[in-house]
């Protein structure tokens, strides 16, 4: 994947879908405590790159986690500094406080589907909370439920991390707090979502701390986003069944009709989309900005 070659920031790390640097100063070292968030155009679907690209994805990503950030910032401080970054990412990237960042990804469910759904199938629980009987695919939990894993190396999977785990990692009273903040995170977007008629299923936050020790947890990296969370359509949702992605879906139903002739079993990469996928996959990151925010992209 091309990485931008930004003057006065040097390449970091590369996600699947957003890219890391750190600033340089004049002298040609690194700023040592701050980090460049940029977030690509680039979009993933089962588990594969798709090309080409979504046009303005980054920017409505970037925009709709800086009001999100505002939105918590209440319940939470954060780790945002400026959004004056280079012009070749200008809208896309977010200048941050370089955090120590915990070793555990602080997922929340508030709807029951995915990997949850297969662990309650096996144990009627998850993450060793016991769930009532007879919930299915898409069923809201009583309330938001933390269901943390680990941080896997590129190429693995992140695993499921016992509530044990978690404070073995953590310590306990930590621990704790990254439990309450995650589910209070995704209780208060739920709030705001429901009413512009999207569910947000679950959500993967990241918290770090400050370098120096002082302070406590900071929410770090994206919040609340379509790609760190399941977007779903409120007024498609039906408990039973798998639920529409408000934002992948086209990506998904073109993938697997007989046009784009893709067999996933095959195992190959995905064809390019249609120009008419990408549009209308463009004007739903657009839309879902506009409703929860109220603002024009
Ligand atoms: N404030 C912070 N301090 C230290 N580290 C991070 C950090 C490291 N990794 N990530 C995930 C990630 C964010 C974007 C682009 C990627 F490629 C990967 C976030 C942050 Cl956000």
């Amino acid at each position: 994947m091309s990485t931008l070659d930004l003057p006065g920031y040097s390449h970091v790390y590369s996600g699947k879908v957003r890219d890391l640097y750190a600033p340089v100063g004049a002298d040609g070292e690194v700023v040592p405590d701050q980090l460049l968030l940029v977030a690509s155009n680039r979009l993933s679907a089962y588990d594969w790159m798709m090309s080409p690209e979504i046009p303005d994805k980054g920017a409505v990503l970037t925009r709709l986690s800086l009001w999100w950030f505002d939105q918590l910032s209440d319940l939470v401080p954060n780790h945002v500094v400026s959004t004056d970054v280079p012009e070749a990412v200008a809208g896309r990237a977010v200048l941050v406080r370089k955090l120590d960042m915990l070793k555990v990804e602080a997922i929340a469910r508030a709807y029951l589907t995915g990997g949850g759904l297969e662990e309650y199938r096996e144990k009627g629980s998850v993450s060793g909370v016991v769930l009532p009987d007879g919930l299915v695919d898409g069923s809201k939990l009583p309330e938001p439920v933390f269901t943390p894993t680990t941080k896997a190396p590129v190429g693995e999977h992140d695993l499921p991390m016992s509530p044990a785990q978690v404070e073995a990692e953590l310590g306990a009273g930590v621990a704790a707090e990254v439990s309450r903040l995650t589910r209070a995170i995704l209780a208060r977007g739920n709030e705001i979502a429901a009413e512009r008629g999207i569910l947000i299923a679950d959500t993967k936050v990241e918290f770090g701390v400050s370098p120096d020790g002082t302070g406590g947890l900071v929410l770090a990296d994206e919040v609340l986003t379509p790609d760190s969370s399941r977007f779903w359509p409120a007024e498609l949702w039906e408990p039973g069944h798998p639920q529409p992605s408000y934002d992948k879906q086209f990506v998904r139903d073109w993938l697997t009709s007989s046009e784009s002739g893709w067999d996933r079993k095959a195992g190959g990469p995905p064809p390019e989309l249609p120009a008419h996928v990408v549009e209308q996959t463009r004007a739903k990151y657009v839309e879902a900005y506009e409703r929860l925010t109220g603002e024009t992209f």
